[in-house]
């Protein structure tokens, strides 16, 4: 590509150096430059990339992106004003505009993203569509799949990928979007036809400083969105329905508790586990392709609980903005088995053990609310202290867990310290388990404090008894507390088969069918 063509997408206020050159791509990270790329230069939280043009030119960058001029290199130069929103657009540009030929899905919240999208992609790929899916575990292009870096990966890698989609056919692709690609831009120039933000609550305020200011990235992809785009708004929350009017988007609304949403949940039944409940469409939702009618019609649900609820509402109205006929979505939301670690029923016999990623307190809340509304004999946790999101998270998880402690008739805690996911080291400071031991001295519960998460889960399973729950709290899944939970199962039930433990990313992927 001529690399003065593409540079016409972007704001260029200065050049230096300036030649004819035909470009073989982009990077913004001097290690991974290949020959003939231009390199953009990103001043980042750690470093500043501008530091490593040389490196970059020296590994075959023939061009640079700058903010500022960098002395002594003879390749042309041109000066932009912020290099992360330019390698958004260029990026765009130079891969021709990828979004602007999918449906283009963005789905954003601070819980629930992963599940959402797994399951928008299950009820899509049960159409016969061909889907690309992008987020925290996977990313699928078609047939293929490759695990994850990011949630939402950079610019540049995120409009390969969306290229990468539009050759392999694909018709249809969902992303998570997570609150640092919105406040870092990665999203820039992203063509989304749909969007929706189903919930916030408190995360990852150690990146952006204040909630105020997460909430204002999070709440971009919805505000952003343009006249000609649906927007999903939940109004049983109150920052998302906040949204309803700031938007250009034709809104659709939904809720449980609120019954002046467009779109109703009714009738609602968690008591099994399963969800069933009646989707009732009050009025024709006129939307800038298709008008949804009104109706009503039922749906079993096979991941538990509330949140699914809400998840399984957001994936509904996505489907039928594509035109899935409502057979196809029951069957598929019925056949659906969930994500790993969202509420993860890993063994359900006389009784259960479920994984949960237990992340925030907003997550604490649903997981711990849905546990309310299931029938079982007793809760038994295996709580991993977060190591890496400080004491005033850790504070906050603790405080969740000891309000909801007494309703679920839980007097005492197995816990343990998280570790590295690479490393298996302890990453939990004194302070971190301190502020957890604190809350549950106030609360009344007694705990049980294991170094080592296999100790706790022994602890635990060996008191598990029919018609209990064991909950393995942000145990780190089958890359950890879950596999130990399955292996310790094995020496204690020798009984168990062991092929229904394990459910394989691709058959989740491929939407359980
Ligand atoms: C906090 C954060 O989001 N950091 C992202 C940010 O890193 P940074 O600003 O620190 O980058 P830096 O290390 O200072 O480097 C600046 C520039 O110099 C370049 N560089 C650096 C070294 C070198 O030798 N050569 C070189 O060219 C880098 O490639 C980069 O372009 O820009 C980088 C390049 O795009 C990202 O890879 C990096 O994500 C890191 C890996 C990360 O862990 N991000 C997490 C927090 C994240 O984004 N998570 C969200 C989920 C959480 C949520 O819900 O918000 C996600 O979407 O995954």
């Amino acid at each position: 590509m001529d690399i003065n063509k593409l540079m016409k997408h972007v704001n260029v206020t200065e050049f230096k150096n300036k030649k004819e050159l035909e470009i073989t791509g982009l990077a913004y990270n001097s290690r991974k430059v290949e020959k003939g790329q231009v390199f953009v230069c990103i001043k980042g939280f750690k470093v500043d990339g501008h530091q490593f043009a040389g490196q970059a030119v020296e590994n075959g960058a023939v061009a640079i992106v700058v903010e500022d001029f960098i002395e002594g290199l003879e390749v042309p130069q041109y000066k932009v004003e912020n290099g992360r929103v330019a390698l958004a657009t260029l990026a765009d540009a130079y891969y021709n505009h990828p979004t602007r030929k999918l449906k283009t899905i963005g789905i954003t919240a601070t819980n629930g993203k992963t599940s959402t999208s797994f399951m928008t992609n299950a009820i899509l790929e049960n159409h016969g569509l061909t889907t690309g899916l992008m987020g925290t575990v996977v990313v699928k292009i078609g047939d293929y799949a490759e695990p994850s870096e990011l949630t939402t990966p950079e610019s540049l890698d995120l409009q390969r990928f969306y290229a990468q989609m539009v050759d392999a056919g694909v018709t249809h692709a969902t992303m998570e979007v997570s609150s640092s690609a919105l406040e870092l831009n990665r999203v820039g120039c992203v063509d989304f036809d749909i969007v929706t933000l189903n919930n916030i609550s408190r995360e990852h305020i150690d990146l952006h400083s204040s909630f105020e200011n997460y909430f204002m990235h999070k709440s971009s992809l919805i505000r952003n969105a343009g006249a000609d785009k649906v927007a999903i708004l939940n109004l049983d929350d109150e920052y998302s329905a906040s949204l309803v009017d700031k938007t250009k988007a034709t809104v659709i609304t939904f809720g449980v508790q609120d019954q002046s949403a467009d779109v109703l949940c009714k009738n609602l039944d968690l008591s099994t586990g399963r969800a069933v409940f009646t989707v009732d469409i009050t009025r024709d939702l006129v939307t800038p392709d298709i008008v949804i009618p009104k109706q009503k019609f039922q749906i079993e649900l096979s991941t538990p609980g509330f949140h699914s609820v809400y998840n399984s509402i957001v994936s509904i109205v996505i489907a039928l903005l594509c035109e899935v006929p409502v057979e196809t979505i029951q069957k598929s939301l019925f056949e659906f088995v969930g994500v790993e670690r969202r509420f993860e029923i890993i063994f359900e016999e006389d009784f259960k053990i479920i994984d949960d990623h237990f992340a925030n307190s907003g997550n604490i809340d649903i997981t711990l609310g849905t546990l309310e509304k299931m029938d079982f004999n007793r809760v038994s946790l295996v709580y991993a202290i977060r190591g890496d999101r400080g004491v005033t998270v850790n504070k906050e998880n603790a405080e969740a867990i000891a309000r909801w402690a007494p309703r679920l008739g839980i007097h005492e805690i197995t816990a343990t310290l998280s570790r590295s996911h690479v490393t298996q080291k302890d990453v939990v400071s004194d302070a971190e388990v301190a502020v957890f031991k604190e809350v549950m001295d106030e609360a009344g519960i007694k705990v049980h404090l294991y170094e080592e998460l296999p100790d706790a889960i022994e602890r635990s399973l060996g008191e598990v008894t029919d018609g209990d729950l064991l909950l393995l709290a942000g145990c780190q899944g089958m890359d950890y507390g879950a596999k130990i939970a399955l292996e310790q199962l094995e020496t204690i039930r020798p009984d168990v088969d062991k092929k229904k433990l394990f459910q394989p990313l691709e058959k989740r992927v491929a939407g359980n069918s």
